[in-house]
């Protein structure tokens, strides 16, 4: 019956698909894919950096772009996914933090300060719709979202620990808001990657579904919730509540992106930076 129900669901899903989703073609820029229901108003925002949609500067531009024509598309929600169908987001792409160009650094830096403090920040609902492993910066992207639907099978987590990195503060805030601190706090500093059922189980994830289709349903559903609710005073308690993990950032960007920048070029850490690519890149052999 449940199966049927959904199987219900999935064809609706499909014919929307076909029917009722426009290109938004002012956001959709390379590394990024927007389309709007027409429908119900929501947007899909894919992430087009295939193998893995690691985060460098191009990327991290086309994002904040995209969000930036939802919000002023004034959509009912803007959910986050893949174009892959493993992989969510690797997080930031190493090879923008290995051997770097400094002024790229520092902008590489600024635009996922920026990404953050958009996607956190929207006036817009927010989902994910976790289509794979999302690791760290993946996880950070997917924990900015207002709610989370993960297939099964895949990883989650902000495993910074685990590759010498000290997350910074923001990324611990984001994590902190979305789960309780003991848990966040022994996953922090464990750098643990989380099962799709584990993060069911702690909270990090709000539902599991079996289909990248189901999960865009779930997101749907999610913002459907508010149909009763002023979307203005929703957004101010969104606002409220987040107001002093984005002051936080926004009073110390600039030292924000000194501390990574020095962080970054220390010997030891390129040291292991560039020991880790080497290992991902063996691993693909
Ligand atoms: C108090 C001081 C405060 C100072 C503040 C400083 C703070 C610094 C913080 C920096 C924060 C960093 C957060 C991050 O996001 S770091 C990135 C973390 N990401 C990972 O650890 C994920 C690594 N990748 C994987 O685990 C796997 O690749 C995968 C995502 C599970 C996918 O596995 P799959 O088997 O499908 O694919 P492959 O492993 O074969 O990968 C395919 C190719 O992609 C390359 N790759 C993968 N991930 C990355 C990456 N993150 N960056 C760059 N390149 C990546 C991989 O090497 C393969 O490349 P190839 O085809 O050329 O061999």
């Amino acid at each position: 019956m449940q199966s049927a129900l959904i199987n219900g669901k999935k064809l609706c899903c499909s014919m929307l698909l076909k029917n009722c989703f426009r290109p938004l073609s002012a956001a959709s820029g390379k590394l990024t894919n927007v389309e709007i229901n027409d429908k119900t108003g929501v947007a899909v925002l894919t992430m087009n950096r295939l193998p893995v949609n690691g985060l460098n500067l191009d990327l991290l531009r086309d994002l904040l772009q995209s969000i930036q024509e939802i919000e002023k598309n004034k959509c009912r929600g803007l959910i986050l996914t893949s174009a892959s169908n493993t992989i969510f987001s690797a997080g930031l792409d190493i090879t923008e933090m290995y051997k770097p160009d400094q002024e790229r650094l520092k902008q590489f830096w600024n635009a996922l300060q920026d990404v953050w403090l958009a996607l956190y920040g929207s006036a817009v609902p927010t989902a994910a719709a976790i289509n794979g492993h999302s690791p760290a910066g993946g996880c950070l992207l997917a924990s900015s979202c207002e709610y989370r639907v993960m297939l099964p099978k895949y990883t989650i987590g902000l495993n910074e620990t685990q590759l010498g990195i000290v997350a910074p503060k923001w990324f611990m805030s984001t994590f902190r808001n979305v789960l309780p601190r003991r848990i966040a706090e022994q996953a922090l500093v464990q750098g643990k990657m989380f099962t799709s059922d584990e993060a069911l189980k702690v909270g990090l994830v709000d539902e599991l579904v079996a289909s990248k289709e189901e999960a865009l349903i779930k997101c749907e559903k999610f913002f459907a919730s508010f149909s009763k609710t002023d979307p203005i005073a929703r957004y101010l308690t969104k606002k409220q509540l987040r107001y002093n993990d984005m002051k936080e950032l926004q009073d110390e960007k600039v030292q924000d992106v000194e501390n990574f920048v020095s962080f970054v070029n220390q010997p030891t850490v390129q040291k292991s930076l560039g020991f880790y690519l080497e290992s991902l890149k063996k691993k693909a052999k």
